[in-house]
């Protein structure tokens, strides 16, 4: 609606899409909100001239973590979590509806899978759902003999194996037992490869276009990180750092790539999303959202063109609830010009 052809009434719009954020957002009138306020309506200025780009609650069931957003391009809907749900979600473009199921404990990724239904990260294992007859059936477990760890963020990677990480169950955000999680895979046959230990808060990961590189947040490193990737063994080798978060960014969450092989980096606590070039190691663009707690993002939509957004409500006070009453809500990001790439499903 604020979106018009002519550059005169976008002008009109964008003023009254500003103040409409700044109504909502930053209500109260702190010196250090005035200053964030200059923030929004500089970053607005910059988002528009990169061509129009708008963002809009679509989901607004609100999660406590929503996470792990996946496009599903036959039924138009965005298949996410709910960690603390502990659920799974449809939801559908065309109807607006949610579908969900309630998972038996913290659900920190799901991923659709070739032979039907999904395959999730939960709790410490593995396991297969069944979205028609709504049953779950355990793959493989990990962590084996830790007890307080759980999945956080996975993806599937271009040559089907699930990938997902551990970490410390949080006894608030971001405050958990350090180095206690694991990255690791789930190949086609079932077989799990640890890939890594010693993570604090494993999180976003994606592949690049071209299958070479893998991309990795383990969040109490506030950086994002490459490593070389042989698609054809899954293995990882020669990690090294990429971006750097500065301190107004936050802590990095979850990430997709789009089809030029740039990051787009969900910041937690930043509420923003970067687009980072991992060749460079530089920012390329900062989109702003109404809502701090970031969690991850995917492109969807018609073909990939829109960036799906999800965010959190936990361990938020009621003032700042009040400020962000959009918190734990799924938005949408249009206009940005860029496309996603379609996500992979597990074949096993
Ligand atoms: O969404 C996730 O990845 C974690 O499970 C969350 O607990 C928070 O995002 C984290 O605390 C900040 O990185
Ligand atoms: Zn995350």
């Amino acid at each position: 609606m604020f979106w018009l052809v002519s550059n005169g009434a976008r002008l009109t719009a964008s003023a009254s899409r500003v103040q409409a954020l700044n109504e909502l957002v930053w209500r109260s009138h702190t010196n250090k909100q005035v200053g964030r306020q200059r923030d929004i309506l500089s970053s607005t200025g910059q988002q528009e001239a990169m061509g129009s780009v708008k963002v809009e609650c679509v989901v607004k069931e609100q999660n406590e973590i929503g996470e792990g957003p996946v496009w599903e391009e036959k039924d138009a809907t965005l298949l996410y979590v709910d960690i603390y749900g502990p659920k799974i979600s449809r939801w559908n473009l065309l109807t607006n509806q949610i579908e969900s199921m309630h998972t038996e404990t913290y659900v920190g990724c799901v991923v659709p899978r070739k032979s039907g239904g999904y395959v999730m990260g939960e709790g410490t294992r593995f396991a297969a759902v069944d979205w028609e007859k709504r049953t779950i059936t355990t793959i493989a477990n990990v962590d084996t003999g830790k007890s307080n760890t759980r999945f956080n963020d996975g993806k599937v990677d271009p040559a089907g194996r699930f990938f997902a990480g551990t970490m410390a169950v949080e006894v608030r955000p971001t405050e958990l037992e350090r180095k206690q999680g694991s990255l690791y895979s789930l190949h086609p046959d079932h077989s799990v490869l640890t890939h890594f230990d010693q993570v604090d808060l494993s999180n976003g990961l994606d592949w690049s276009p071209d299958h070479r590189f893998f991309y990795y947040v383990d969040s109490l490193m506030y950086m994002v990180e490459a490593f070389d990737y042989d698609i054809h063994t899954g293995q990882l080798a020669n990690r090294r750092p990429v971006y750097r978060l500065e301190k107004d960014e936050g802590i990095p969450d979850g990430l997709c790539i789009d089809a030029e092989g740039k990051i787009w980096l969900a910041c937690y606590n930043g509420g923003r999303v970067l687009r980072i070039d991992p060749q460079t190691g530089t920012r390329l663009q900062t989109v702003k959202l109404p809502v701090e707690k970031i969690t991850s993002c995917c492109f969807g939509g018609k073909d990939y063109t829109d960036l799906y957004v999800t965010s959190a409500y936990k361990g938020m006070d009621e003032e700042s609830l009040s400020k962000q009453p959009q918190a734990g809500c799924i938005f949408r990001v249009t206009g940005l010009g860029v496309k996603g790439i379609p996500p992979y499903s597990f074949s096993g």
